[in-house]
């Protein structure tokens, strides 16, 4: 394909020569392919970013392809990043793009492959990644801009250490949560029944053989009613006899069995308790045979004051509200959920009203389904909202539940949606977001630091956008206040005392630390056990954090990112010892390069001063496991970066 002056005469015209051209050696980082990165890749490609590498853990599904345009039909089931990257390559011919079909939270991501890059650019769609991303950007100073939308809004933010705050500056909100007793005994709207069906009764019948008893043991310590408790208590012994029938190749009557214990020997356990009911309308109990010949006659369910409870129509059937209402009560759009592209038979058929009956058939028939999954091998099965067997029985299960409680029913469309926590996902705001993200890459890339801006795309017709300048760091940050530092070693070889007196120095035995692998405790002033332990055998490998902090807080906590020895780090010799056996020889000493703490310890003196302070951070550290490791110059670079000012400085371990 020609490169028509067409192609660039856009950019080039936008941006300054100096820029553009810069642009070509610029090597960025794309974390997912979905609905941003689909827009950000084009963007990023057509603007001319020079090296692009895209990685993405998913494939390609139908439900992608309303949206996530670069993916058609006949790529279903093939993975994002790969074929993302095909359609985009020819889109400019002058970029070169690398896909990677991976989760980005694999070990062999280390910091120093981090390093590699100029920028990162995430376009993710949960806070797990997005915050590893995070932690290894601020370890390996990479700047990093975030992103993210729900509906109609958007948010980008650029994040930099030292500069600006870090995506963990600031405690992210934790999903809503139910107080577990709502749950499991009184639910008054259909999201608890929903939760119920898809966290509780799934994973009793489907997930892992657990004990539930200490979360009723937790609930009883925080003040829940204990006869409540008890009957649950009895409840979950009983739960085992029906997983057995449903695992069970000669029982066909597994989905009754399941049906009398959850929705009718439950509920009557739970009216012997008359004071439960004092005040709420009390459960009824169902009846399977009853249902299925159509001569279920419900009682009337009445609140306390004697109202009927709303939502049930003449037949006892549960009204499915129809309200397009999604658990944060927003409305959601039925047009633009990701879920809405299987067809018209299938959103009709979706989006139809279940009788009593119906959601008793269809308990039935995916009870059935799971239950021959789990004979034909599988061991655990928990909810997907993609999963049709899954999706149908919490439909069921909880719709059935609801009718015991007076509650609405739901559709299995809305079922989808609140279980599926799916906020609508439209296009056009992830378009407006790429575009924003690709303007705060650019400030990044020019380092023009004050230009940077958090920038918000919200709901309101008159000021669509909001730009905020950018927060500090939080001093009370666990992730970005950190001293980071590379620790290249094996950590096959490499134990736990030799890094921690190596880095310590002449400060060992004078100053009390700690140390951590995120929040597991490996030593503390006190208990030095581990210290002839191997990293490897305390399973602190690749891509791990080796957290030490000082007790007295007067130094910074200095995390060392474990990370892979350079290719041409000495191997041991194999050799034969006197019992025939190979050993894994030592590496041959050398002279030391300099006493392993002193560059440290001279750092960490410096601490006091916030630009001395700042300039430590900035360096990179090359902690080795033997003095042999001399790292050729480009290695070096490669470490910590060729733009981080000032030779970077190897500590050796002294393992004498
Ligand atoms: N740990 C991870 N490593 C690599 N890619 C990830 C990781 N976590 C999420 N992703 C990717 O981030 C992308 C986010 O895109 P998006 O929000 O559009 O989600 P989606 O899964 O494509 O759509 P939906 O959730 O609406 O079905 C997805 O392609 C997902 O695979
Ligand atoms: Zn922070």
């Amino acid at each position: 394909m020609s490169t028509a002056p067409g192609r660039t005469s856009h950019a080039k015209a936008i941006l300054d020569p100096e820029l553009y051209s810069k642009l070509a050696n610029t090597s960025v980082l794309l974390v997912g392919a979905g609905g941003i990165g689909c827009e950000l890749l084009k963007n990023i490609v057509l603007t001319g970013f020079g090296k692009i590498t895209v990685l993405d853990l998913d494939t390609i599904d139908i439900s992608n392809l309303n949206r996530q345009f670069l993916f058609k039909k006949k790529d279903v089931k093939q993975p994002k990043a790969l074929v993302a990257a095909q359609t985009a390559a020819p889109f400019n011919p002058n970029v070169r793009i690398i896909p990677i079909h991976d989760n980005i939270k694999e070990p062999q991501y280390d910091i120093h492959w981090y390093q590699q890059f100029d920028m990162v650019l995430n376009a993710l769609d949960n806070l797990d990644a997005r915050r590893h991303v995070n932690k290894m950007c601020m370890a390996a100073q990479v700047p990093l801009v975030e992103s993210g939308t729900a509906g109609y809004l958007g948010q980008v933010q650029p994040l930099l250490k030292d500069t600006t705050e870090c995506f963990d500056c600031i405690p992210k909100p934790t999903p809503k949560t139910f107080p577990v007793c709502t749950i499991r005994s009184t639910p008054s709207q259909p999201i608890h029944c929903i939760v119920w069906s898809k966290s509780y009764l799934m994973g009793q019948l489907f997930g892992e053989d657990e004990d539930a008893i200490e979360e009723l043991d937790d609930a009883e310590k925080q003040g829940e009613n204990s006869q409540e408790i008890e009957t649950l208590r009895k409840e979950a012994q009983a739960f085992k006899t029906v997983r057995q029938a449903l695992r069970n190749k000669n029982a066909n009557d597994a989905a009754k069995l399941v049906f009398q214990k959850v929705f009718n020997a439950d509920i009557k356990n739970l009216l012997i308790m008359a004071d439960m009911w004092r005040s709420r309308s009390p459960p009824i109990p169902l009846d399977y045979d009853a249902i299925l010949d159509g001569t279920f006659k419900a009682p009337t369910h009445t609140k306390a004051n004697g109202t009927a409870a709303p939502n049930m129509n003449a037949n006892g059937n549960a009204v499915a509200s129809g309200s397009g209402t999604n658990t944060n009560g927003s409305a959601a759009s039925s047009t633009s959920t990701s879920a809405n592209n299987n067809g018209a038979t299938t959103s009709l058929k979706d989006q139809r009203t279940l009788t009593l009956k119906d959601n008793l058939e269809l308990f039935i028939s995916s009870t059935d389904r799971l239950a021959e999954r789990l004979r034909n091998g599988e061991e655990t099965i928990s909810f997907d909202k993609d999963d049709d067997d899954t999706l149908d029985f919490v439909t069921a299960s909880s719709n059935l539940r609801s009718y015991a409680y007076g509650i609405e029913g739901k559709t299995r469309w809305e079922v989808k949606e609140m279980a599926g926590n799916i906020i609508p996902a439209i296009a056009t705001t992830n378009a407006i977001i790429a575009g924003l993200i690709v303007l705060q890459a650019l400030h990044v890339l020019k380092k023009d630091h004050t230009k940077l801006r958090n920038v918000y795309l919200q709901f309101k017709p008159a000021v669509p956008l909001s730009a905020i300048r950018l927060s500090q760091a939080n001093p009370e940050c666990g992730v970005c206040r950190d001293t980071y530092a590379p620790l290249l070693c094996d950590p096959a070889r490499t134990t736990l005392g030799e890094v921690v007196k190596g880095v310590m120095g002449e400060e060992w035995g004078e100053r009390e630390v700690s140390v951590y692998e995120d929040k597991r405790v490996l030593s503390d002033p006190d208990w030095e056990d581990n210290f002839e332990s191997t990293l490897e055998s305390l399973s602190v490998t690749r891509g791990k954090f080796l957290s030490i902090v000082d007790e007295e807080g007067e130094w910074a906590t200095i995390s060392l990112a474990i990370a892979n020895l350079p290719p041409n780090y000495p191997r041991p010799l194999p050799v034969e010892n006197e019992d025939g056996v190979i050993d894994l020889a030592p590496t041959p000493k050398k002279p030391r390069i300099e006493p392993a703490a002193s560059v440290l310890m001279r750092r960490l003196e410096e601490r006091q001063s916030p630009s001395k302070r700042r300039r430590l951070e900035a360096d990179g550290l090359v902690v080795m496991d033997g003095p042999d490791d001399v790292l050729d110059s480009g290695e070096v670079a490669g470490v910590v970066g060729v733009d981080q000012g000032g030779a970077s400085e190897v500590i050796v371990i002294d393992d004498d």
